[in-house]
């Protein structure tokens, strides 16, 4: 656990960056720092591995006090990623991942092989190990970025605008691979980001920050979108908070009827609605996996705005009347279970 007690910063010119914050990232989760450019997310993070100090207020790591550690010490024990990977471009990738494991003066042997496998672990080709950062992709480098913070496999990550470098496909293929690595890995991860998205995708918690280093809310993401703090945390939010609230809330639960004799099967699969005028599309969802976003989402993409409810394998559970999917999403008569 990372807990941040009253820590303010001053820079030497005067400039409050943090003003007073007190927060706890819990371990094994992922607490995302949110909010405009200057709010004072990157010099809280460096806090915490004392590339700046606090000029007030502690900052404990599971209870101890990250002043009284010694730096190297600590850093140690806290991978590091930032944006555009800061690879050493005259080194090779391998020689890259395994930065941390030489200086810890592990031999070039286990050090190399726990490289190769955390190349692997990021979703990278081995045949890549040889290659110079130049030689890779924006994402790739990014990913090598990532492997080599988790080389030493330290308990503590922390991640400055990781993924902002890169396109949006890459960008999202990077999240979902950091929630999936985390799910084997389960670190305690600090993710600063600017993007709002990002940070209710990837946080278990977030800290929303607005300018002068004050938290304006801290909160897990389905809290954030349903009950914001204030209107800045409403306007830094968006419009369509509303929907992606939904996301939040699994389709479990969901009021089924019976599929009608308009929707047409074959081998218990859904092919379209009949009609006069030929089949008609229709939208499906998952209410084992999904949430109620999917479950709108597969409504409006009905041809009669009948959502059609499946299972893994795609046959048909029964289907969702516009009545009980209104009721699920505002939490009346057959709400979902959230
Ligand atoms: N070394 C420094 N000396 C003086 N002021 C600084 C220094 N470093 C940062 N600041 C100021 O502190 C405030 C917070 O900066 P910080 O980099 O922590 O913000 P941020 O939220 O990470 O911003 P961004 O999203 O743009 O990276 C800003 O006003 C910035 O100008």
């Amino acid at each position: 656990m990372i807990t941040f007690d009253g820590v303010t910063k001053r820079y030497a010119d005067g400039t409050v960056a943090v003003d007073n914050l007190s927060l706890e990232a819990a371990s094994g989760t992922i607490t995302v720092f949110v909010g405009p450019s200057g709010c004072g997310k990157t010099t809280s993070l460096r806090m915490i591995n004392r590339m700046i100090d606090a000029t007030q207020g502690r900052i404990l790591l599971d209870g101890q006090d990250v002043k009284q550690i010694e730096p190297s010490t600590l850093r140690r024990g806290i991978g590091y990623v930032i944006q555009q990977a800061g690879l050493f471009p005259h080194r090779r990738i391998v020689d890259n991942i395994a930065t941390v494991p030489y200086l810890l003066g592990w031999d070039r042997k286990k050090a190399r092989a726990r490289a190769m496998e955390l190349l692997e672990r990021v979703g990278l080709d081995a045949k890549l190990a040889r290659r110079y950062p130049f030689q890779l992709s924006g994402g790739q480098q990014q990913r090598v970025g990532v492997a080599r913070a988790l080389a030493a496999d330290p308990p503590v990550l922390l991640m400055d605008e990781p993924f902002s470098a890169v396109d949006p496909i890459v960008r999202m293929s990077l999240q979902e691979e950091l929630l999936r690595l985390q799910s084997e890995l389960h670190k305690t991860i600090v993710f600063v980001t600017h993007d709002i998205d990002e940070a209710v995708k990837l946080g278990d918690t977030v800290a929303v920050f607005r300018v002068g280093g004050h938290l304006a809310q801290f909160s897990d993401p389905a809290t954030l979108l349903s009950e914001p703090a204030d209107d800045f945390v409403r306007e830094f939010l968006g419009r369509d908070r509303g929907i992606r609230r939904l996301s939040f809330i699994p389709a479990a639960g969901v009021e089924l009827s019976p599929p009608p004799p308009e929707l047409v099967l074959e081998d218990g699969k859904p092919v379209g609605w009949k009609s006069d005028d030929g089949l008609q599309p229709y939208g499906s969802f998952n209410p084992g996996t999904d949430s109620l976003r999917a479950a709108l989402d597969a409504s409006l993409l009905s041809a009669n705005g009948i959502a059609v409810a499946v299972d893994g394998d795609g046959k048909v559970l029964g289907v969702l009347a516009r009545e009980a999917l209104d009721g699920a999403i505002s939490g009346g008569p057959g709400a979902a279970r959230g």
